[in-house]
């Protein structure tokens, strides 16, 4: 039988399909993308990743090998790394007026859930797409894009292009494989289910910057 990985990445073709054709993604890979719809998207994922960074620090201190333990809190730490270099290089240090957007507060808070209502497993395979859903649009914009030096967001592509962030997403799903393989059918399903919400999260988030969303008021 196959992993739980190639399952669960091919029962999302359609939704990562979806994620290559939005108007976001496409305008960041062809430079077309206004600065104000980055700018949303980058103030709203520095919120965001406040919250993954939680979530990352939780799977840390489930985690049962000293080698587990350490890579989520590696990756919680490298999590708000990226917030501070990626963010103050665009938007500056997003204050505490700003307030996150319904999918980012929608995001952040199932993440939060899995980690406190949830078991590791479920909360691993809901950690998962953040990791894998970049890598694998980081490496097509990558190619796409050719050189980066004139791109005007070039140092995004160049992040999650990048070689070493595609190895921490192969450790995450080597991770989840191996749960998946000891964990029971009702377990498994529920890591299905924490995969295929937070990739349709993955694109609502691009979704709701293109749309600038908003709360009502
Ligand atoms: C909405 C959203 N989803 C995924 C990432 C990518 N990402 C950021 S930090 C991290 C892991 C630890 O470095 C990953 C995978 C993002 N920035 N924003």
């Amino acid at each position: 039988m196959t992993g739980f990985c190639a399952r669960v990445w091919e029962e999302t073709a359609s939704t990562r399909d979806a994620i290559d054709a939005l108007p976001f993604v496409r305008g960041i890979g062809d430079g077309s993308l206004s600065r104000e719809r980055f700018d949303y998207y980058m103030t709203q994922d520095a919120l965001y990743l406040r919250g993954y960074a939680r979530a990352l620090a939780s799977a840390a201190s489930q985690a049962q090998t000293s080698d587990e333990i350490a890579f989520f809190a590696k990756a919680a730490h490298g999590a708000i790394v990226v917030e501070s270099s990626l963010h103050e290089g665009t938007v500056g240090s997003v204050g505490e007026e700003v307030r996150p957007s319904p999918t980012c507060t929608a995001y952040t808070s199932y993440v939060l859930s899995l980690a406190h209502t949830q078991g590791y497993p479920e909360l691993v395979a809901g950690i998962l797409p953040c990791f894998w859903i970049y890598t694998d649009v980081g490496e097509r914009l990558t190619a796409k894009a050719g050189d980066l030096t004139e791109h005007p967001y070039g140092e995004w592509i160049a992040t999650y292009g990048d070689e070493e962030f595609a190895r921490s997403t192969e450790q995450v799903k080597a991770i989840a494989d191996r749960l998946a393989e000891g964990a029971g059918e009702a377990t498994v399903a529920r890591m299905r289910e924490a995969f295929v919400r937070a990739t349709a999260y993955e694109w609502m988030f691009w979704d709701a910057a293109w749309r600038q969303e908003t709360w009502p008021r």
